[in-house]
């Protein structure tokens, strides 16, 4: 066997939906930069998606060791990949995906004459095979689970919620306090719990797929979190007494952009890093912006995948056309259920929508969130929208939809304090009550906290800081494992 240390190869395996692919494209430019070799495996629906949208392959062709591959995620071309189907995704990936990754890995065709043997696996947290067959051909497995670490540990107890009869629930006193996450005993109530929680049958699949995949997390070789130890630290120590290789590297957006501006060449200044969107992005919003007095706009945008029905968009439009303020309203083509054509829109809602908002249907949330006119985001709390917002230090009203958003909420209104929890709820007239608290009676108390995290956040990411030193230990130890590997 040739001694010589292999040069670095990683494999990053995401879950083929937006945000899952976005953060962990800004991590593979991350170790990029570092000089590592990059295999970034995505599914061929979303692979189309991006070459249609972005300039994913030109902006990655400045790194020569990065390299893009596809692979089948197993559901039909026509499937939604949204809202609660998109769970329907992980059984295809473990009949269709798991086998072919395995037999990608196995073949060793990842490796070539000019292209070193994959030396380290990263996969999303929920894809545990992924680490098996890391273990299988003896190189190094971390999972990288894209929800907040209090999300995370969340499900991680979930075995406790079951022995002590808090899942399933008993009677329907959402209030009532969950007292056997530790860590969160005095204020995590049932409602708060990720929606999966809420089933009669503890059968139930998606219940079953959060509780044995984020078990199996402790089998990888470490676990990498995109949040920043002074955001979780209560929340961290926990985990890490269960998965103690733990790299806390975010906000990885915010990350990304710092080690891209201290880069030199001059590439690199004007590659700024761009959204990674699988939509058309509509930049008309950015000149609307433009025009639009300070701190004076509500930014709505529901993420990539939740779906919402008719009268929830309804009662959310009311209840920002007679809260009287501005607002930019990013509404997905595949937003709302069963919009079988366009029924008549009242004419109070299009007068007031003309006068004081304007609406989208993908914006480059970012820039959006960085922009001097928003004051306000009336989010549905997916972990990457959560941090865009803590690091812009922009308020945020919580909607959460599914999964670790009832959780991220909880945490928003009662921990970090950066908004209001409107958890549970879809009425105009709550709509237009916190939308002004938030941009109006309460506007200041929030601009403190939230100015006072997002400094925290951005620190945490510049050198010296927690996860910009988590981010060095990570490459170096995929780099020492390197010399090890096909050898455990
Ligand atoms: O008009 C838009 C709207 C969103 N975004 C971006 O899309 C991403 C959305 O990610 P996120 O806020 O995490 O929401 P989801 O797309 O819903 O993400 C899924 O995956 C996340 C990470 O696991 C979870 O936290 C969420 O609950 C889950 O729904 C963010 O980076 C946004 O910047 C845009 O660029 N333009
Ligand atoms: C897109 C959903 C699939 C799983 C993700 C997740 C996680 O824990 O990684 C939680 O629910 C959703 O937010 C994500």
């Amino acid at each position: 066997m040739d001694q010589r240390p292999l040069p670095p190869h990683v494999l990053i395996l995401p879950i083929p939906v937006q945000s899952h692919v976005n953060t962990m494209l800004k991590l593979a430019e991350l170790l990029s930069l570092a000089g590592l070799h990059i295999t970034f495996l995505n599914s061929d629906n979303i692979h189309h998606r991006l070459l249609q949208y972005t300039d994913i392959q030109a902006r990655f062709a400045r790194y020569p060791g990065f390299l893009f591959e596809t692979i089948s995620d197993g559901l039909p071309a026509d499937h939604p990949r949204a809202g609660q189907r998109v769970f329907e995704m992980f059984d295809s990936m473990k009949a269709i995906t798991k086998p072919l990754f395995e037999e990608m890995l196995i073949s060793g065709r990842l490796s070539s004459d000019t292209r070193p043997p994959v030396t380290c696996v990263i996969a999303d947290g929920l894809l545990s095979f992924a680490i098996d067959v890391a273990k299988e051909i003896g190189v190094m497995g971390i999972a990288f689970r894209l929800v907040s670490a209090c999300c995370f540990w969340t499900c991680f107890c979930i075995p406790k919620l079951i022995e002590t009869g808090e899942v399933p629930f008993k009677e329907n006193d959402m209030d009532r306090l969950i007292m056997c996450v530790p860590g969160m005993e005095g204020f995590l109530r049932h409602r708060d719990l990720p929606d999966f929680c809420r089933v009669d049958d503890l059968a139930d699949s998606k219940f079953q797929l959060f509780k044995t995949e984020t078990h199996k997390t402790p089998r990888a070789d470490a676990l990498i979190l995109n949040t920043f130890e002074q955001l979780e630290a209560p929340i961290l120590s926990h985990i890490r007494s269960h998965c103690p290789k733990l790299y806390t590297i975010g906000p990885v957006h915010a990350h990304l952009k710092t080690r891209l501006a201290a880069e030199t060449t001059t590439s690199s200044s004007s590659l700024s890093s761009k959204s990674n969107s699988l939509w058309e992005e509509d930049r008309s919003c950015m000149t609307w912006l433009d025009a639009q007095p300070l701190k004076s706009v509500i930014y709505v945008s529901f993420g990539s995948l939740a779906i919402l029905t008719r009268d929830e968009l309804m009662e959310f439009w009311y209840g920002l056309v007679n809260s009287k303020k501005l607002f930019l309203w990013v509404i997905r083509p595949d937003l709302v259920a069963g919009k079988d054509g366009e029924p008549q829109i009242p004419v109070e809602l299009s007068e007031g929508t003309k006068e004081r908002g304007h609406v989208v249907g993908w914006a480059p949330q970012e820039e959006v969130l960085a922009h001097p006119a928003v004051g306000g985001f009336l989010t549905h709390s997916g972990w990457n929208s959560t941090l865009e917002s803590i690091v812009a230090g922009v308020p945020m009203i919580c909607w959460p939809y599914l999964a670790d958003q009832q959780v991220n909420s909880r945490f928003v209104s009662e921990i970090w304090k950066v908004g209001l929890d409107m958890k549970d709820t879809c009425d105009r007239a709550t709509v237009e009550k916190m939308v002004n608290d938030l941009m109006e009676v309460r506007q200041d108390e929030f601009n403190r906290s939230a100015d006072m995290m997002a400094k925290i956040a951005r620190r945490s990411v510049s050198e010296g800081g927690s996860s910009y030193c988590y981010l060095d230990r990570l490459i170096e130890d995929i780099r020492s494992t390197s010399v090890g590997a096909y050898s455990r």
